[in-house]
């Protein structure tokens, strides 16, 4: 049923930027929950995810935990360093100790209103991992790039230098998202073989850096307006593993129906 490559479980990630105070994200993952429990939502075969801001994981855990969700959680940001004077930062010893699984790094929002580099998602990549926390690597280009023709070599060289030291047998906490920049927010969604172009890219490019055997088994996704009614058109494409979600992902009904794509109708115009 649900999977369609045994080699990779799909992921729906819910980036909920900065949206919700802690009643309304304990709310939303109960309004979920109970969609997807209704629904006999086969948590095994398609893995949920949602990423709360930092002022709501606690509360979001605790939900999680009390009720015994399958959901699981994780964090849009954390510091490149491990403990100390670095007012306002967020570690990633913090956040796994609050049960994050996961965590996004290198968000085009984060690289363009707080000038992330290279470096620096590079930096909090290797932080994830040391804390074990599965790095979501955020990736793609903007429009000025798609139109001159150069969003692979772009998107894959982001990959290339937030991967920088990072070894084989750490790839399989690795996730990668490409969000191409203008299909964020915009309602202008990519379409399906857009998709498949830069994920398949991205795959051959952690191939030739760490082996087939490793890039069969890393989680590629697709970012940028995914909905219920685009889905199941893009998940289809043999190379997108599954989608970051913003906007949809705070709508329960709608977030429901995204993870549970393979209900859906391929839309031709999808
Ligand atoms: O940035 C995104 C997820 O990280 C995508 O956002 P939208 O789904 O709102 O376009």
């Amino acid at each position: 049923m649900a999977t369609k490559r045994a080699e990779r479980t799909p992921l729906m990630a819910g980036n909920w930027k900065m949206n919700l105070d802690h009643r309304e994200a304990v709310h939303l993952v109960q309004k979920l929950a109970w969609i997807l429990q209704d629904k006999k939502h086969d948590f095994d075969a398609v893995e949920v995810v949602v990423l709360p801001s930092f002022t709501n994981i606690r509360s979001v855990q605790t939900l999680i935990d009390g009720d015994r969700l399958r959901i699981r959680h994780g964090a849009q940001d954390l510091s490149p360093h491990d403990k100390g004077a670095y007012t306002g930062d967020v570690s990633g010893a913090m956040l796994a100790k609050l049960g994050c699984s996961y965590v996004v790094v290198g968000h085009s929002e984060r690289r363009q209103h707080h000038r992330e580099d290279d470096t620096i998602v590079n930096a909090k990549l290797q932080a994830a991992l040391r804390h074990g926390i599965r790095p979501i690597l955020c990736v793609g280009e903007g429009l000025d790039v798609r139109k001159e023709g150069r969003h692979v070599e772009y998107t894959v060289g982001q990959v290339q230098a937030a991967l920088d030291g990072v070894k084989a047998e750490q790839m399989s906490d690795v996730v990668i998202a490409y969000e191409p920049v203008w299909a964020i927010g915009t309602g202008e969604v990519a379409t399906p073989d857009d998709a498949q172009e830069v994920c398949a890219a991205i795959r051959k490019v952690v191939g030739d850096r760490f082996g087939d055997d490793v890039a069969r088994g890393v989680r590629v996704l697709y970012g940028g307006s995914v909905k219920a009614s685009n889905v199941a058109g893009i998940m289809a494409k043999p190379d997108v593993d599954g989608a970051l979600v913003g906007g949809a992902s705070l709508d329960p009904e709608e977030f429901a129906g995204i993870c549970r794509y393979y209900d859906l109708p391929i839309l031709p115009s999808a």
